[in-house]
C-alpha cells in the first residue's frame, strides 16, 4: 500500500495557561498530517509532543517529517524509529477506523492548581464530571493541604446536597514529580485519612520524579491510596521497564506520545495493565485516535484524562 502524504504544524493557545510543577505550558504546538491511499481515501493524524515528557520534540518532529517522500509505503510508517513516538501514533492512528466503544467512556474533569480549583469544581460536577484531578506540588505543601481541606469539604458538601443520592467522586492528585519524599509520604497519610464512602481518593500521580521509581515502588506498599506513574511511564519502553521492575499500580497512558499504537495494543494484551488514558491537549485529530485507543484498552471503571477542552 502506498500513500500520498501531507503535513502542516499548528500552534494553539489554551484558553487558560495550565500551571503544573513543570510550569506555565500556554500554548499546544504540533502537526497535523493526511495520508491518502490511491483510491484517494484519507486518513488524518496528528503529532503532538510533550518533549517534557520525554517524546520528541516538535523541531524533531518537524525535520523528520520534512525528511520524508511525498509518498510512504506501509513499511516506512511501521518502521518510524522508538525514539519519535509521537511520530509513530501520528502516522499509524492516520489508518486507524474509529472504535465503536467511544461511547462507554466516562471522562475525567482537570481542576487547574491552587484555590482556583474549589470555583471551577461546582461547575465541572453540574457538567456531569465525577472524576476530576487537580495539580499539586505547584504552591507550598501547607498551603495546599489547607486547600485540599477545603476542596473536599467542597465535594462532600456538593455531592450531600445532590437528590439522588448515589452520587460520588473520585479525586485524582497529580504532583508531577515535584513532591520531596517527605511530602509524598503527607500526602499520602492525608489522603488515607480520607474514609467516605462517596469520595474516593483514586490515586496520586508520579509524586516523586522519574529516578525515584523504587522510592516509589516502597510508598505503593506502604499506603492504601494507590499510586499511578504517569511521567515514568511516558513512552512504551518506560512501561516495559516500569512493569519488568515490579511495578502493578496505575499506568497513565498518554497515547499521542506512548509512540506506536500497534505495539501499545501488542503491550496492554501480553502484561496485566491498569491503565489510565490521558491527553497531551492535542486536537480532536489526535483526540479521536487516543480515546479510539482508551475505548479498547483502559477498565471501564478508570475515566479517561480527555475532559476538559483547553481551547
Ligand atoms: O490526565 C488528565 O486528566 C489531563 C491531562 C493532564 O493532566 C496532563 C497532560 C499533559 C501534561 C501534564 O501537564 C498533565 C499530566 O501530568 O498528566
Ligand atoms: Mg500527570
Amino acid at each position: 500500500m502506498v500513500y500520498r502524504f501531507q503535513f502542516s504544524p499548528y500552534s494553539r493557545p489554551f484558553k487558560q495557561p495550565l500551571k503544573t510543577h513543570h510550569g506555565i505550558w500556554e500554548k499546544r504546538e504540533g502537526i497535523i498530517l493526511q495520508l491518502t491511499d490511491k483510491q484517494g481515501k484519507k486518513g488524518d493524524g496528528e503529532i503532538a509532543p510533550l518533549s517534557w515528557f520525554g517524546s520528541e520534540t516538535l523541531g524533531q518532529a518537524l525535520e523528520f517529517c520534512q525528511q520524508l517522500p511525498q509518498t510512504l509505503t506501509l513499511e516506512d510508517i511501521i518502521e518510524i524509529p522508538d525514539n519519535f513516538p509521537a511520530c509513530q501514533f501520528g502516522f499509524e492512528s492516520a489508518l486507524e477506523e474509529n472504535s465503536e466503544f467511544l461511547s462507554k467512556l466516562k471522562f475525567s474533569g482537570l481542576l487547574p492548581s491552587g484555590n482556583a480549583a474549589l470555583p471551577v469544581f461546582p461547575t465541572l460536577f453540574q457538567q456531569g464530571f465525577r472524576t476530576f484531578k487537580w495539580k499539586i506540588a505547584v504552591h507550598p505543601i501547607s498551603e495546599e493541604l489547607q486547600l485540599f481541606q477545603q476542596l473536599t469539604e467542597l465535594i462532600l458538601t456538593t455531592i450531600n446536597s445532590e437528590t439522588d443520592k448515589t452520587e460520588w467522586v473520585n479525586l485524582r492528585l497529580d504532583a508531577n514529580g515535584g513532591l520531596s519524599w517527605e511530602e509524598a509520604n503527607k500526602w499520602l497519610s492525608v489522603c488515607d485519612e480520607i474514609k467516605s464512602d462517596i469520595l474516593k481518593i483514586e490515586y496520586l500521580e508520579q509524586p516523586l520524579s522519574i529516578e525515584q521509581f523504587d522510592e516509589m515502588l516502597a510508598l505503593s506498599r506502604q499506603y492504601l491510596t494507590s499510586i499511578a506513574l504517569d511521567e515514568s511511564v511516558a513512552t512504551l519502553s518506560q512501561i516495559r521497564d516500569c512493569y519488568q521492575r515490579g511495578w502493578r499500580g496505575i499506568f497513565v497512558i498518554k497515547p499521542a506520545i506512548v509512540g506506536s499504537p500497534r505495539k501499545l495494543r501488542k503491550l496492554c494484551r501480553e502484561n496485566q495493565i491498569d491503565a489510565v488514558f490521558s491527553s497531551v491537549f492535542e486536537t480532536a485529530v489526535g483526540r479521536r485516535a487516543a480515546l479510539n485507543l482508551a475505548a479498547e484498552l483502559s477498565h471501564p471503571k478508570r475515566a479517561v484524562g480527555f475532559g476538559v477542552e483547553h481551547w
